[in-house]
């Protein structure tokens, strides 16, 4: 198993071992232990599962105000996304900047995301479903997001007509979000 960091503080890609044969894969896509020999020693609390009928589906830019700040860590069980990752840690050298990361049934690529990051993807394929493990509940008073297209992020989603939730649509830019990272 491997873990690839990248420009963004806490944020890491996780390479699990597949173990493939004439009937398919097996992977552990999770282990406490294993994961913790990496430095992923989270206790995550809530297991999600999103399901996107369509391509072209963008979820986010979302995150949670302190306290309830979720570091996740996500996969792809069917279909592809293209996850991205914004840091809006205040005091962080990377403030204001963004990856983006290819995770998919294919690459069994799984993405830790750090508390203080607003997190988004858009579906590259349909019927994708997305698995997430979080370490802090769903607080919706919390719960606060960024607006996909906020010129000052210009982030690349690789779609340009993206279907949104009525709430993904009306999120302030970073300049106006209420933010205490
Ligand atoms: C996130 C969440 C939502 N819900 C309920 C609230 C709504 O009635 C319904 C759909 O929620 P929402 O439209 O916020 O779902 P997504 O747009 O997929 O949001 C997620 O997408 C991006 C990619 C994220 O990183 C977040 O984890 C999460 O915000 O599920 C819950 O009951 N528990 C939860 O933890």
């Amino acid at each position: 198993m491997k873990k690839i960091s990248t420009k963004l503080q806490g944020l890491h890609i996780i390479e699990p071992d597949v173990f493939g044969d004439n009937r398919g894969f097996f992977m552990e896509s999770y282990s406490s232990s294993k994961f913790a020999e990496l430095g992923v020693d989270h206790l995550f609390v809530q297991d999600n599962h999103s399901l996107s009928v369509e391509a072209g589906v963008l979820r986010g830019l979302h995150y949670q105000l302190n306290p309830k700040a979720q570091t996740k860590l996500v996969r792809v069980a069917a279909g592809a996304i293209y996850d991205v990752v914004v840091d809006i840690r205040k005091n962080s050298p990377t403030f204001r900047q963004w990856v983006g990361v290819i995770l998919s049934e294919a690459n069994k690529r799984q993405l830790l995301v750090p508390q203080g990051c607003a997190h988004g993807f858009c579906t590259i394929v349909p019927n994708t479903q997305v698995l997430y493990k979080v370490d802090e509940y769903y607080s919706p008073e919390h719960d606060r997001g960024i607006l996909w297209n906020d010129p000052a992020l210009a982030i690349d989603w690789l779609t340009s007509n993206p279907i949104l939730s009525e709430k993904d649509k009306k999120h302030p830019l970073l300049q106006d979000a209420e933010i205490n990272f």
